[in-house]
């Protein structure tokens, strides 16, 4: 077992808040843990350490630099692993879910709004659960993604591997990315997208755009290209802009969080749509997490953040699996489950 993994178990056994995680494509594990238990949250967002917050935005986490012991390894990516798993059925919740996105189509119809990301929830037995293997396998299967285990006594735990950058700042410059559209990784095929997934992804891409046009000096978009995340495929763009003197992280994240990506367009009514209708507390599904103001590799003060998808949350004898999909008028609703019982994989390969 690496060295900082065996460090994290001794800190869960004293109930104590840790954080490891792995950025993409770095063979790199970062560890924050938390001297004692408390609570701490975000003020203002010129603090230090890791962030965790909440779908909702009323819960932001952190485990601050300045009261965390920080560990850094080197691990050893192993090339012969396969992507090979078996695709499994789960019917669990499939009517519910699947009423719940005609819901969304009839509102979108009806004029209400133009696209809902709507999502679920899987549970899944798990005997025995070693975190730092569950981990360990995270970073043998998804080296581009953003991998973590996040824990604090008062919250729980929570793992995941997510592709989806929410911001990365560097003073005044930010990179952010508009991800949407899915369909699974099929060898030797060529990739189309049909209209449904790439009017969805525009949606986003378009929302990120218009909101950061009157707060950044410059701002530039590349072409929308496909991304592969683990089995399934992404569109994406990436978006980078200079922000104008005045503002700051905390402006730029009340704009961008939750992005149409998670939640809908227009934001507040389609907000509204998801706490009323989805019947559960997404938590920190979607919500967004990582280096506040602080590269801990390079020690430089740059902010990484990403969305908290591809994620569970461990309980005592199970996990429970978070998984969503973007509506639009065009969804198709046994499709749309599909589509996350697919992205439910992600988490249940590396259980299984
Ligand atoms: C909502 C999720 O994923 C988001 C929704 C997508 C879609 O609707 O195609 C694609 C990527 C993510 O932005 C999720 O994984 O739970």
């Amino acid at each position: 077992m690496i060295d900082l993994l065996s460090f994290a178990k001794k800190h869960f056994e004293k109930k104590l808040p840790f954080v490891v995680f792995s950025k993409p494509n770095l063979d790199k594990i970062v560890g924050l843990f938390q001297k004692n238990d408390e609570l701490y949250s975000v003020e203002n967002f010129e603090e230090s350490g890791f962030v965790f917050a909440s779908f909702d935005g009323n819960r932001q986490v952190l485990i601050p630099e300045n009261q965390s012991e920080i560990k850094i390894t080197d691990f050893v990516f192993e090339e012969n692993n396969s992507n090979n798993f078996p695709v499994l059925e789960n019917e669990k919740g499939k009517e519910a879910f699947e009423n719940l996105v005609q819901k969304g189509i009839d509102a979108i119809r009806n004029g209400s709004f133009q696209k809902v990301v709507l999502s679920r929830k899987e549970i899944v037995a798990i005997e025995d659960f070693d975190f730092a293997v569950i981990f360990e396998r995270l970073l043998q299967t998804y080296p581009t993604a953003f991998k973590y285990c996040w824990f604090h006594p008062k919250v729980g735990m929570w793992i995941g591997a997510t592709p989806e950058q929410l911001l990365k700042s560097d003073g005044l410059k930010i990179n952010t990315v508009a991800l949407a559209g899915t369909q699974k990784v099929e060898e030797n095929k060529d990739v189309i997208w049909g209209e449904k997934e790439i009017e969805e992804q525009e949606f986003v891409t378009d929302f990120i755009v218009d909101n950061l046009k009157d707060i950044a000096s410059e701002l530039s978009i590349s072409k929308p290209y496909t991304l592969k995340a683990g089995a399934i495929l992404h569109i994406k763009t990436d978006i980078e802009a200079v922000l104008k003197p005045e503002n700051n992280l905390k402006k730029v994240l009340e704009i961008l969080h939750p992005t149409p990506a998670v939640c809908g367009l227009p934001k507040p009514v389609s907000r509204e749509f998801i706490l009323r209708n989805e019947g559960y507390d997404r938590e920190f599904y979607s919500g967004f997490l990582g280096e506040l103001n602080k590269a801990f590799v390079t020690s430089e003060t740059k902010s990484d953040l990403f969305v908290n998808l591809r994620c569970m949350q461990v309980k005592e004898n199970e996990a429970h699996l978070y998984i969503g999909c973007g509506v639009t008028k065009d969804s198709v609703p046994e499709k749309e489950f599909v589509e996350t019982a697919n992205k439910a994989l992600t988490m249940k390969r590396i259980l299984l």
